[in-house]
């Protein structure tokens, strides 16, 4: 790969010879943090902080230093272990220094203060990750998967990034882009030698592949969001449908992290938990039970809009008591709805098949329940697959299927033409042609450190 994509301006690149440093671990107190420094001067920074038994610019790479961390007046900071990393084998390509403390801030601080003091500069928002990326170690996809595993709040958030910062995502964009170079090679054949008759399918085979993979990609985009983003399930129904209970029993039935806040306003309460590994928030709005059963405007319009703002609705009417009309119509909202019948261990005072049974006291139906969740949410995104997981990405996936149809139905010349642009979309996708606007939004969401 180029030592960094052509198209980059003068501001991506500005002050990739000088010397960065931040603390690397989070704010508040920890057993270790950790200063990190990139640079051409990272040595010599390290040995005007570090005293050990050796200096760190005498130090091969890959090892680590036991010592002391010094502030400029020869005080002791802290005791602490400096890492030395030579470029080009280091995270970012540069050489690399960690000085590793006490994770509290007063250490920390203090010693980025000396760091700065000795010639570096207060790194940007991910330009650690930046420089790798210019450094040709990283794509943009997996520039953007080592953001999503800084931020992951739940395991199928991590799985995702994960995979992406393996490089899967990037050769299934490679396989993508191969398959378009050989349907882009028969029809330059096909222009150069028309009388040579390249047959028909050396075209359109590969297309038609190129196709189906674009499609499967972009089908996994809502799913690598939504396992990033989280999604939000809203809990409509009657009063005394049973949506309070519902919400407890799916909570209490996961291992996992349970925070019921109320909201701000207490006009609803909010609870988070993982399902399928989707990070997932239940709104139950206490706001509408008293005003559902009267139907008043106003209760339906909130109803509506938080079904509307919510990825899923639960629509839950109680099975153990004469039926009622749902309190809200959802036809011709986008909202995706699932409907339960709830108090299934109660006598059953109707039944319907195109309802999901649930009790929330036995816990029957809860399962099913949790599987229709999952296929709504995440469709059937094959789980081991690298997944498309920020809109950037989808957005460069949606432009190259674009392409790619178009020059299944256009004449040899046009075609080519279209399929260039497909692959123009696709080195986007992966950051390898890709303008330096797009590659400072990307690195705009890091945190400093990264
Ligand atoms: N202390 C610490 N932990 C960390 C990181 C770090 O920078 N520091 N990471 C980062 O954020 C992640 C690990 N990622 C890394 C990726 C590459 C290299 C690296 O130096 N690679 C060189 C050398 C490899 C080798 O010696 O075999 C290379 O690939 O050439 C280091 C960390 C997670 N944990
Ligand atoms: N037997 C049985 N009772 C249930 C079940 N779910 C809820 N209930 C009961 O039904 C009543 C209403 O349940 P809630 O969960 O408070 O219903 P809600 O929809 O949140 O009602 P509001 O708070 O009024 O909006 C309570 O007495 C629950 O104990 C269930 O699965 N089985």
């Amino acid at each position: 790969m180029a030592p960094f994509p052509a198209t980059l301006g003068p501001v991506t690149r500005s002050g990739l010879s000088d010397t960065i440093a931040a603390i690397a671990t989070a704010p508040g107190s920890a057993g270790v943090g950790i200063v990190r420094v990139s640079g051409p001067q990272a040595l010599e920074v390290a040995d005007g902080i570090f005293r050990g038994r050796r200096a760190p610019s005498t130090t091969r790479g890959g090892r680590f230093l036991f010592g002391e961390l010094v502030a400029d007046d020869g005080e002791v900071l802290d005791e602490g272990l400096c890492l030395v990393f030579r470029g080009p084998r280091s995270y970012t390509g540069e050489d690399v220094v960690e000085l590793q403390s006490h994770g509290s801030p007063a250490v920390l601080t203090r010693v980025l203060a000396r760091a700065l003091e000795l010639g570096a500069r207060p790194a940007r928002p991910g330009e650690f990750t930046l420089r790798a990326y210019l450094a040709g170690r990283l794509d943009l996809a997996q520039a953007e998967a080592v953001l999503g595993l800084v931020e992951a709040q739940t395991d199928g958030a991590r799985r995702q990034a994960s995979l992406g910062l393996s490089g899967a995502l990037g050769a299934r964009v490679a396989r993508v882009a191969g398959g378009l170079v050989r349907a882009l090679a028969a029809i330059q054949a096909m222009l150069d030698y028309p009388e040579e008759g390249v047959p028909d399918e050396d075209r359109a085979g590969p297309l038609l592949q190129a196709q189906a993979e674009l499609e499967a990609l972009l089908a996994s985009a809502r799913a690598g969001q939504v396992s990033t983003r989280g999604a939000r399930l809203a809990l409509i129904g009657r009063p005394n449908a049973g949506k309070s209970s519902l919400l407890n029993a799916l909570v209490g039935f996961e291992r996992s992290i349970v925070t019921p806040t109320p909201g701000t306003t207490r006009d609803y309460l909010e609870a988070g938990l993982e399902l399928a590994g989707v990070p997932v928030t239940l709104v139950d709005t206490a706001g509408l039970r008293e005003t559902l059963d009267e139907i008043e405007a106003a209760g339906v319009r909130q109803a509506r809009a938080l079904a509307e703002a919510a990825d899923l609705v639960l629509a839950l009417e109680d099975g153990s008591a004469a039926r009622e009309e749902l309190p809200l119509d959802l036809s011709g909202t986008p909202a995706r709805v699932i409907r339960l019948r709830t108090k299934t261990d109660l006598p059953a005072a109707w039944t319907d098949t195109a309802l999901l049974d649930v009790s929330a006291v036995t816990g029957a139906g809860l399962p099913a329940l949790r599987d229709a969740v999952r296929v709504a949410l995440l469709g059937d995104a094959a789980r081991g697959e690298a997944w498309l997981t920020t809109e950037r990405q989808a957005d460069a996936a949606r432009r190259a299927l674009e392409h790619v149809l178009a020059a299944r139905t256009l004449p040899d010349e046009l075609a080519s033409y279209e399929l260039e642009e497909a692959l123009r979309a696709l080195a986007e996708l992966t950051g390898q042609d890709v303008q330096e606007d797009v590659v400072d939004a990307v690195f705009r969401n890091f945190c400093v450190g990264k």
